[in-house]
């Protein structure tokens, strides 16, 4: 196996794009010791205060000039799939020959990114998502064919930091991945809300029912990462027979209930990424 450098040593990195994803990504790095100085922004769309804020902490802020003559080790892409065709011929002017490109977009296929680099270049896809800002990510990555064992230890040096990081071979598989791990904090935060507005309507102050709905997902959440037990046997302990538990589940798991609920809320995600490309 081949063992990249530790993060502190790895660089530089310029990220084009520090919106949500890429910004919960460069947290990440940050914590996790890759140098400010080797850590390079180039967003023309961050707001004034952000800039300011991350060039206060030696994030080199780029405008976009400087960086044609100093190819970076890693080129991530994290803007809208929509800004793409915009941002690849930029893009391409700073990667050099040894530079790794990485894109976290949803929908743009190795192919359509592959157009707007050298032919030989090293390009790996990647469907993160925004739980990377605190350590706790999902990244699944895919790499085009010359993608070498030394750039995946890169990739996974870079992403072991936001999360976890699983390899597929086969890029068809990413559309119901970015359905399932990288819209998926959205339908955890909308479980809150539903929960929150629940337990409002069964007369619970709005303050105290969010309070109870956000520290029960975290709480289950953070069971569900420390123990050994599957997410089965974790409800099943929840669950006395004939009880409270029971009850809701019934309602739950009753034909179109939640798993019919959210087949169909992941099949559309999968639709829509497969339509953006
Ligand atoms: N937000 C999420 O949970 C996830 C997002 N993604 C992907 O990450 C990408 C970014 O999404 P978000 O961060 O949510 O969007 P965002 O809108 O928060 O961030 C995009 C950033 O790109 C910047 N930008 C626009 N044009 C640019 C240019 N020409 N050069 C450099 N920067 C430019 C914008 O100023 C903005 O800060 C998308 O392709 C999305 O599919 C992937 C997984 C999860
Ligand atoms: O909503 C989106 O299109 C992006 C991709 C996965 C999460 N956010």
């Amino acid at each position: 196996m081949t063992v990249e450098a530790p993060l502190s040593e790895t660089g530089p990195v310029l990220l084009i794009g520090a919106g949500r994803m890429g910004g919960a990504m460069l947290e990440a790095w940050l914590s996790a010791g890759l140098r400010p100085e080797r850590t390079i922004v180039r967003d023309p769309g961050l707001s004034p205060e952000r800039a300011q804020e991350l060039g206060a902490r030696g994030v080199a802020i780029s405008n976009g000039a400087e960086e044609v003559d100093r190819a970076p080790r890693v080129l991530v892409l994290a803007v809208k799939p929509q800004q793409m065709d915009n941002v690849l011929p930029e893009a391409a002017l700073y990667a050099g020959k040894e530079t790794l490109i990485i894109s976290v977009a949803a929908g743009i296929g190795l192919g359509r990114l592959a157009k707007g680099f050298e032919a030989s270049s090293r390009i790996v896809r990647i469907m993160p998502n925004t739980p990377a800002q605190v350590g706790a990510g999902m990244a699944v990555a895919v790499g085009n064919d010359a993608v070498s064992e030394q750039d995946r230890a890169l990739v996974d040096a870079l992403m072991r930091p936001t999360g976890e990081i699983a390899w597929i071979d086969d890029e068809g598989l990413i559309d119901a991945v970015t359905a399932v791990s990288g819209s998926g904090p959205a339908y955890v935060f909308h479980l809150v809300e539903a929960m929150a507005a629940a337990g409002e309507a069964a007369g619970l102050p709005a303050e105290l029912s969010m309070q109870l709905a956000r520290q029960t997902v975290v709480g289950g959440g953070a069971l569900l990462a420390g123990s050994p037990l599957a997410a089965e046997e974790l409800r099943r302990n929840v669950t006395s027979p004939g009880g409270t538990t029971q009850a809701a589940l019934d309602v739950l798991m009753a034909e179109h209930g939640l798993v019919d609920l959210m087949r169909e809320a992941v099949a559309a995600a999968k639709r829509r990424s497969i339509e953006l490309g």
